[in-house]
């Protein structure tokens, strides 16, 4: 599905040219539940933005499902990312002055479809996380797992072919940490998401079918 082939990115800093990324190559196929692993600032941030269509400016070549995504303008790309990526981030990332049901609904906003199949999506999502008595509760009185239960909810609520999950444990306590890479994995297991997890834990590697190692900007096996 994702094919990285010689991906080079640099960022030009006090007019010296910095390389975080070097030549990296990798295959990301669906079903996979892959882990990034790598010390701060080896570039796993940087790398999965660019396997995000967040950012098209590096060297190199990425086919999505076989198409070149040089290829794509901006505005192609927006509507590729918000059709086929879901983001969780370490702080959730969750609009505080709206419901539950509303955040879920964000990236259903551009769709095209009716507020009676939206209300079903959003549902049926909330139901994956377990928060499905949750919809019209304001984000604000929610602990931090139920806050990104939620983030996940909204990740899943259009079907995307890929979860880009980047640390998105790193602001749980231990006990709550496991909960979600528990959703995470069945979601992998019985809904078949494809989930990209950054992390620096190798504890959370065990919940993983491949690990990529990224370090000082490389992939190293
Ligand atoms: N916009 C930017 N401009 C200049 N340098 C940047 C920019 N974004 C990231 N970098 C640099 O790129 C390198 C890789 O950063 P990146 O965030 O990808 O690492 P990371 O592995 O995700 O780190 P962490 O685990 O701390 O989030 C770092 O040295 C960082 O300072």
């Amino acid at each position: 599905m994702i094919r990285l082939e010689n991906i080079t990115k640099t960022y030009e800093l006090a007019k010296q040219e910095v390389t975080v990324l070097n030549d990296v190559s990798l295959n990301i196929f669906e079903g996979d539940f892959v882990g990034i692993m790598g010390r701060s600032g080896s570039g796993k941030s940087t790398l999965v933005n660019l396997i995000g269509f967040l950012d098209k400016k590096f060297k190199g070549t990425y086919y999505f499902e076989d198409k070149l995504v040089e290829q794509y303008t901006d505005d192609d790309l927006s509507k590729i990312r918000n059709e086929n990526v879901g983001f969780v981030f370490q702080n959730f990332g969750l609009i505080e002055n709206m419901t539950v049901g509303q955040n879920v609904e964000l990236p259903l906003l551009y769709a095209g479809i009716s507020n009676q199949e939206k209300t079903r999506l959003v549902a049926e999502s909330l139901e994956k996380v377990g928060l499905a008595d949750f919809v019209g509760q304001s984000v604000k009185l929610l602990s931090g797992g139920q806050r990104q239960r939620v983030a996940i909810a909204r990740a899943i609520v259009n079907s995307p072919k890929f979860i880009i999950a980047d640390e998105p444990t790193g602001a749980l306590d231990s006990k709550t940490s496991v909960d979600i890479m528990q959703l995470f994995t069945d979601l992998n297991t019985t809904s078949g998401v494809t989930i990209i997890l950054v992390t620096h834990d190798p504890n959370l590697m065990a919940h993983c079918n491949r690990e990529i190692r990224v370090s000082d900007g490389e992939v190293v096996l």
